[in-house]
């Protein structure tokens, strides 16, 4: 079996994903796709970029702001106003040259005094709005980030099997942090910094015309221009940014992908080639970088160029009118400020817009990811099973003319039908690949049929509440894991609820009570980190008395001896027959031992089932488990 959780159970949400603007059965475009299985050349998962459908970013920066729909107006007229007090400025020095300058001059000092109150009054007041906005918008920030960031957690536990397998886990970890922290320096500073420069804009554009009409329709014809060539210098440096945060993702991949199959990497000494290809990332990810730092330097560089001229144009001209008598020399003072503070903003410009780029990208990136439907949904009226027919947990399981095809590739389960009696045990054998587990992960509901259905006494699977579903059938794979947590805890994982004396009472029917005392603190120690304090097979028993406490009506088990030497697999065998007594059970045997335990064993062989039948039968026969049956003897022999 390929699945590394251990009780992954049925969680009625996996299965092959749609996304919100994909209407087809997830399996329909497999042959169009004309992909392999696993893989598949245009597969969109593999470019960083999921179907999304239109207008779900708004819908998404809506549905996170919506809750604090009046701290986002109280926020909108608080910088209204702030600016308001802000931009004053310039006038009060206009009126100070032209009429309090004067006024002192006739020895009346009223004006400047006023003037100057009003000053003080702006500043202060600007400081005090800023300080309400700064602390009211980020705590509206923080707070929409932190649900985003919940639910890009929740969504991505809920999306199912299919789509982690496509979806990497370093993907999945770039949208929960680098996306969202974009959207935090955007949020945060950026989107106040930009704000203020759209309203300064237009303060600044109503007090030059107010100040002087000539003025101001020049300051503002001279800045659809500088626009344009604003706008090209950014499209240059955004290009220059974009291809740096798409090399920021393979490095996050590369590293993540190598951390989890530390393992591997050691068994198979792929440090070095791995230090080659990280030392490649890295290094294209430093250029990009530097590109991306040089295009910024040219555009503050040639922005503040553009802008100085300007400025430099325009007070030259007003020079000239004020030297005429057509303009008052205090209306020149307040204009150059405003010019000033007109086009200051504009090599900051540059970095705001490619925050605010960044930004949507990241947020177009995140909605995508949560528009992704599971693929296994949940029933929307569930039903609950009937009563307990037999002394035992077991139910019945009927496989109804089910077929199976996983998204990216053929057809793995032609149709076929199947009825496991209840209380009874199968062993599934066959070749690698033969879709053994493909056919105990549909039992599992990891992934619904493309036709028929999976009944359980009776009822479809896909009627079934997820909770029902997880009560119900408990998945046991090869390598079992253990959640960070003691070893009581694990154990209850699939009964929250149980005693103490439930969780002992599990451990000691499967023989791990021994063990658990011996360690450290017993049933309390923490087994952190992936259980590496406990040996394979010890979790293996943890995760035996965890499925005997959730006493499940079916219980799949993929073969978990391999690993373990003979005395060691005997205690196994023993744990398994306790945690099998009465259940429906579909074991995946690779152990002769195994299969002798079971009622009935089905042989299957490129997705069919071949051979069927009690293993006397099958020993008797001539078929392909027969002679199966007379390796594995032969081996023992
Ligand atoms: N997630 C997947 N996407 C596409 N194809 C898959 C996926 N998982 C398995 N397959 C394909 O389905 C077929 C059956 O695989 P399955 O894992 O069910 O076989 P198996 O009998 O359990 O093999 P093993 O004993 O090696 O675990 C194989 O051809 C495999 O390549």
């Amino acid at each position: 079996m390929t699945t590394s959780e251990t009780t992954g159970q049925g969680d009625g949400r996996a299965g092959p994903e749609r996304s919100g603007n994909d209407p087809g059965p997830a399996n329909t475009d497999t042959t169009a796709l004309g992909a392999e299985p696993g893989s598949g050349p245009r597969d969109p998962f593999d470019r960083d970029s999921l179907p999304t459908p239109k207008g779900a970013s708004r819908a998404l920066l809506g549905s996170l702001l919506r809750p604090h729909s009046r701290r986002v107006w109280a926020a909108a007229l608080l910088v209204l106003l702030q600016q308001a007090a802000v931009q004053a400025g310039p006038l009060l020095v206009t009126l100070t040259v032209d009429h309090a300058v004067p006024a002192l001059r006739n020895h009346d000092a009223g004006p400047l005094l006023g003037v100057a109150t009003a000053y003080l009054l702006c500043a202060v007041a600007a400081g005090i709005l800023q300080y309400v906005f700064v602390q009211l918008s980020g705590r509206i920030s923080q707070e929409a980030l932190l649900e985003l960031r919940t639910r890009v957690f929740r969504h991505s536990q809920a999306l199912s099997l299919d789509f982690h397998e496509r979806y990497t886990s370093g993907r999945l970890i770039t949208r929960a942090t680098t996306d969202v922290e974009n959207l935090r320096a955007l949020l945060n500073n950026g989107l106040q910094d930009l704000i203020t420069v759209a309203l300064s804009t237009v303060y600044i554009a109503v007090m030059l015309l107010y100040l002087d009409w000539g003025l101001g329709v020049a300051a503002l014809a001279s800045v659809a221009p500088l626009a344009v060539f604003v706008h090209s210098l950014q499209q240059r440096s955004m290009r220059a940014y974009r291809n740096k945060s798409t090399a920021t993702v393979p490095l996050i991949v590369k590293f993540t992908e190598t951390l989890n199959g530390i393992r591997a990497v050691r068994v198979f000494r792929r440090e070095q080639a791995n230090d080659q290809t990280f030392a490649a990332l890295n290094k294209r990810h430093e250029r990009t970088s530097g590109d991306a730092t040089l295009e910024m330097a040219r555009y503050v560089v040639f922005s503040r160029l553009v802008a100085n001229t300007a400025v430099a144009v325009l007070v030259v001209w007003s020079a000239y009118r004020v030297a005429a008598d057509t303009l008052a020399l205090g209306v020149l003072a307040g204009a150059a400020l405003y010019l000033r503070r007109l086009y200051d903003p504009i090599d900051r410009l540059g970095t705001l817009l490619n925050a605010y780029q960044a930004a949507a990208a990241s947020l177009e990136k995140i909605s995508g990811l949560l528009s992704q439907c599971p693929g296994v949904p949940e029933a929307v009226a569930p039903l609950a099973l009937p009563a307990q027919r037999g002394a035992g947990p077991g139910r019945e399981v009927v496989f109804d003319s089910v077929r199976f095809a996983y998204r990216t590739g053929g057809e793995v389960l032609p149709r076929f039908d199947l009825t496991l009696a209840a209380g009874r045990s199968v062993a599934v054998v066959g070749a690698t690949g033969a879709g053994k587990s493909t056919f105990a992960k549909l039992l599992a509901r990891f992934y619904d049929p493309t036709g028929g259905r999976v009944l359980l006494d009776g009822l479809d699977l896909r009627e079934l509440s997820g909770t029902e579903l997880r009560r119900s059938v408990v998945i046991v794979v090869q390598e079992a894991f253990l959640f960070s947590g003691t070893i009581a805890e694990n154990i209850a994982i699939g009964r929250p609820d149980a005693t103490r004396e439930e969780i002992e009472h599990a451990a000691k029917a499967i023989g791990a009570h021994d063990f658990i005392t011996a360690l450290p603190d017993g049933y309390d120690t923490d087994v952190r980190k992936r259980g590496c304090r406990i040996s394979a097979g010890q979790r293996q028993f943890v995760s035996f008395a965890r499925a005997l406490l959730a006493d499940p009506a079916v219980l799949i088990l993929d073969e978990a001896t391999s690993s373990l030497d003979v005395p060691g697999e005997r205690a196994v065998q023993d744990a398994m027959r306790t945690v099998l007594h009465g259940r429906t059970a579909v074991v995946i045997a690779h152990r002769l031992s195994t299969v002798e335990m079971a009622d009935r064993v089905l042989l299957m062989s490129d997705g069919r089932i071949v051979e069927d039948g009690t293993p006397a039968e099958l020993i008797a026969g001539r078929g392909r488990f027969a002679e199966l049956y007379q390796t594995w003897r032969d081996n023992l022999a």
